[in-house]
């Protein structure tokens, strides 16, 4: 039960059980700074615990950061594919169960994590809530630098329709990619300028000064699993 997957529409089950994800304390004041890293392998922004998913979910998850996965100038890097459609980007938010004292201890159970996923697509306009985090990608450009980031409304990093989404249990996509991912995929992508995507694509280094790009793993099988929707 390996992550990413494509989703064939075609074969997904809609299932009405499936809640809309309600998210509770994502918008942090500006005087909440939160560390900005580049770890080699993307951009990570570390999360407080007080951002938490309090619907969609049986049990409650509590925030423990967010990365990203992108292309290169010459291609795109989602890590899901939809109908065999690589998207620009993608954007992880990861939480952990509340029932486990952390995620250390979360992310070896099978109902450890869940990591909401949505796509991100060049558009006509500027994302000002993925502003906040591209505009300081200049200032960690080699592998293991960081920086303290303002406080800002994480939730408009995630689609405004919190209803429409894929749902399938999966992995980590990086090792040691544990099978303990409840995934939730959004079916409303995000829009950045063209600027932003360039800015994402190429600001970053990793460990030996090459470009940070196209860091995505590559498409797992589905095997006999099932991807729900929460829509038709
Ligand atoms: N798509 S994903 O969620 O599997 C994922 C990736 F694909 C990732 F590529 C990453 S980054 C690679 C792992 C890593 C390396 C260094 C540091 C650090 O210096 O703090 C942190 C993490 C990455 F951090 C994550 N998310 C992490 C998985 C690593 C172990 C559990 C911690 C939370 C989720
Ligand atoms: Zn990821």
């Amino acid at each position: 039960m390996q992550s990413p997957i494509n989703i064939d529409t075609a074969k997904t089950i809609f299932s009405p059980q499936l809640r809309p994800i309600q998210l509770s304390g994502y918008s942090l004041p500006a005087n909440e700074k939160l560390k900005l890293r580049n770890n080699g392998h993307t951009v990570l922004l570390e999360l407080p615990e007080s951002l938490a998913i309090t619907g969609g979910y049986a049990q409650q998850y509590r925030a423990v950061q967010l990365h990203l996965h992108w292309g290169s100038p010459s291609g795109p890097g989602s890590e899901h594919t939809v109908n065999g459609h690589r998207f620009a980007a993608e954007i992880h938010v990861v939480h952990y169960n509340t029932k486990y004292d952390s995620f250390k201890e979360a992310m070896v159970h099978p109902d450890g994590l869940a990591v909401l996923g949505a796509f991100l697509e060049v558009g006509p306009r500027e994302n000002p809530y993925y502003q906040e985090i591209l505009e300081h990608l200049y200032k960690i450009q080699r592998e293991g630098e960081e920086v303290l980031v303002p406080g800002f409304n994480i939730a408009g990093l995630l689609p405004a329709n919190l209803k429409l989404y894929f749902h399938y249990n999966g992995s980590l996509t990086t090792p040691p990619c544990y099978q303990t991912v409840k995934w939730t995929v959004f079916n409303q992508t995000m829009v950045l300028s063209h600027d932003q995507m360039s800015m994402l694509v190429m600001s970053l280094r990793n460990d030996d000064s090459k470009p940070l790009q196209n860091n995505y793993r590559m498409m797992q099988d589905l095997h006999r699993r099932r991807v729900l929707s929460s829509f038709q």
